[in-house]
């Protein structure tokens, strides 16, 4: 495909959604965030997705309308099949991906770049009971995913020869979404056609 996908992934609370808020709003028009199909509620904090019943969901999954889907966190993430035509039409698309189904995304779109966001631990907690969408108890289960998916990652990533970057998100949004859209722009060329 033409296009060029940029799978976003981190633990929750590293600022991915932030992110890709930032860099959608600064990037010109051949850059697309990929809005999300997801079983939480349309009330939720945050990430402006589009809010379905598990029922709605499956049915859409069961029709193919999703390119891509999975379940975590007691959800289920869809990215609508619409990415396939932005591709094929030679665009930029960022997706906030899922480190558990980064191998899946990488055997159906090999040259896409993965980026892993990280923030130093101690960070996380506090961002997350900050954003206030989750119970602590719920903030406590996304965080256990961590220590699993980390460290497994990195490894196999590289020995695939995928295209992949950390990004650190640490200090201020700002300089990270710079340093997120200087990668995106040194895979892909934003102006042309
Ligand atoms: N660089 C940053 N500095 C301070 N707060 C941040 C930064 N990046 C994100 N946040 C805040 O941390 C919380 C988690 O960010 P979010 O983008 O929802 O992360 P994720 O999508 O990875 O779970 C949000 O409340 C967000 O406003
Ligand atoms: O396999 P993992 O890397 O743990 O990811 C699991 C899911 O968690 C995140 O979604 P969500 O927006 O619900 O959570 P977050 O904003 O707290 O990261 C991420 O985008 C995945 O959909």
């Amino acid at each position: 495909m033409p296009g060029q996908l940029v799978y976003i992934m981190g633990p929750s609370g590293s600022g991915k959604d932030s992110l890709l808020q930032q860099v959608a709003q600064r990037a010109d028009t051949r850059l697309h965030l990929m809005k999300r199909c997801i079983t939480r509620s349309a009330e939720s904090e945050g990430e402006d997705a589009f809010s379905l019943s598990p029922a709605e969901f499956d049915a859409m999954e069961a029709r193919g309308e999703f390119a891509m889907s999975w379940r975590a966190n007691g959800l289920a993430y869809g990215i609508p099949a619409t990415l396939d035509a932005l591709l094929g039409q030679g665009h930029t698309v960022l997706v906030n991906g899922s480190r558990a189904y980064c191998e899946q995304a990488v055997q159906r779109y090999p040259s896409l770049l993965v980026v892993l966001v990280q923030v130093q631990p101690q960070l996380l907690m506090q961002r997350l009971l900050l954003r206030g969408r989750e119970s602590p108890e719920e903030i406590a289960q996304r965080l256990s995913r961590n220590t699993t998916l980390d460290t497994a990652f990195t490894q196999r990533l590289r020995e695939q020869g995928t295209r992949f970057v950390i990004l650190d998100n640490s200090s201020d949004l700002q300089s990270a979404a710079t340093a997120l859209l200087n990668t995106i722009e040194s895979v892909t060329s934003l102006e042309q056609p």
